[in-house]
């Protein structure tokens, strides 16, 4: 059985999935690392969600990426059958070059070094991976994905900052991520509502990191992430959208240096600045807390603005898509943000909501709302099988 592990290495946690590639790409095992450095925890699942393993580690075994990899590469190399043929890696930022997904070399991966103060949540522990397989296998070609490239067909009025033009000459312009989850999406689309997919549809990635992309056609022509992954709605610990005015007030009025606005602004800000409570939402919507309820107010308030700037980008809206952890699994937020979009002509059907069905708008709902769960993970094997045959 020849087969493609996929692996998602995030801040604090290592995801990967294993799937065999004959006669079509399938599931073998889905696992993950969580608590990486604090309480780490490996839990392994087969095709058909049977618990492989499930295994507490102490701080000291796993205390950084490198480690979890190591731990993750010797089960793999034990417990898995099937040869591997190839592996494919979620790479946060691919910059202007990397418009598609890649197969990896020194070369390639020297470029994407240079993205890491560009994605410093992600890119570090997005490379490290690869790193380590390149060298144990510099034989088992490696293919890198990024979450920057479906957005690469922007307008150059779209990707612009109102900035002298030679900074974005030398890539300081907005790209837009989480750009997997809005191919996949955009991939399912003809099949579960092709009444939207040719149209005008705003798809919102709600989970860690939160973002929304306008579709036209299947195609991203707008996105509410810029430069970096920071900008747009409020995220779980990001800050989204700020006035650069803020930056420089911290800088000059309270000598804050650039490591402690970057990490003021990447880790204790968004819902958990707000809240001073959780960046979780489930533990938000669980809170006495006024603070925890004022931060999902201004988390839903921020999505509709965003809505409706997005609205404007295609000139109205068709569809809109929930997605991602938020938005594939809390009635009541999905509630809360229709509510926000009854202007554009939505209607909720709080039935079809609450069940989790796939269309969640009345029949008679202009705004035919969806939830459609995403696969990164599957989007990035159907890239890494194409692109390490080519
Ligand atoms: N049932 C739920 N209700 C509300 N929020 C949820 C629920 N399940 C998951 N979430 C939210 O989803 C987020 C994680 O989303 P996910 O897409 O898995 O993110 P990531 O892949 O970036 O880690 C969590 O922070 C949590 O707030
Ligand atoms: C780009 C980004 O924000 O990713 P995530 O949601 O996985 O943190
Ligand atoms: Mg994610």
């Amino acid at each position: 059985m020849d087969t493609v592990l996929v692996v998602n290495a995030g801040s604090s946690s290592l995801k990967f999935e294993v799937f065999s590639i004959e006669g079509g790409l399938s599931r073998r095992l889905k696992g993950q690392m969580e608590g990486v450095g604090t309480a780490p925890r490996l839990r392994i699942k087969g095709a058909t969600e049977e618990v492989l393993a499930d295994h507490q580690h102490s701080q000291s075994e796993v205390p950084d990426l490198q480690a979890a990899m190591r731990l993750v590469g010797a089960w793999l190399r034990e417990s898995h059958e099937g040869r591997l043929v190839a592996v494919g890696h979620r790479v946060v930022h691919g910059g202007p070059e990397y418009g598609r997904p890649v197969l990896i070399d020194e070369k390639v991966l020297a470029d994407l070094e240079r993205y890491v103060p560009l994605a410093p949540l992600h890119q570090p522990n997005n490379l490290a991976p690869i790193r380590a397989i390149l060298a144990r296998r510099p034989d088992l070609p490696q293919v890198a994905c990024f979450d920057t490239s479906f957005h690469r067909g922007h307008s150059a009025v779209a990707d612009h900052y109102a900035i002298p033009e030679r900074f974005f000459a030398e890539g300081v312009r907005r790209y837009g991520f989480h750009g997997l989850s809005y191919e996949y999406v955009a991939s399912r689309l003809p099949e579960l509502a092709p009444e939207i997919a040719p149209g005008r549809v705003v798809v919102a990635h709600l989970g860690s990191g939160a973002s929304m992309c306008a579709l036209f056609n299947g195609r991203s022509v707008e996105s509410t992430l810029g430069f970096t992954a920071l900008d747009g709605l409020p995220m779980g610990t990001r800050c989204g959208q700020i006035d650069p005015g803020v930056i420089l007030y911290l800088l000059n009025q309270k000598g804050m240096t650039p490591d402690q606005i970057q990490d003021l602004l990447y880790k204790d800000s968004g819902l958990k600045g707000l809240s001073g409570v959780s960046n979780d939402v489930r533990a938000l919507l669980e809170s006495e807390d006024s603070r925890a309820a004022f931060a999902l107010e201004h988390f839903v308030h921020r999505i509709g603005l965003n809505a409706g700037m997005l609205a404007a980008a295609l000139g109205g809206m068709d569809g809109f898509v929930f997605t991602a952890g938020i938005g594939e699994n809390s009635p009541e937020m999905r509630k809360r943000i229709v509510e926000k979009l009854e202007w554009l002509g939505a209607k909720l059907d709080p039935e079809r909501n609450a069940a989790g069905h796939l269309l969640i708008s009345t029949a008679d709902s202009w705004l035919r709302v969806y939830v459609v769960p995403t696969d990164e993970e599957l989007m990035i094997a159907r890239h890494t099988l194409a692109s390490s045959r080519a």
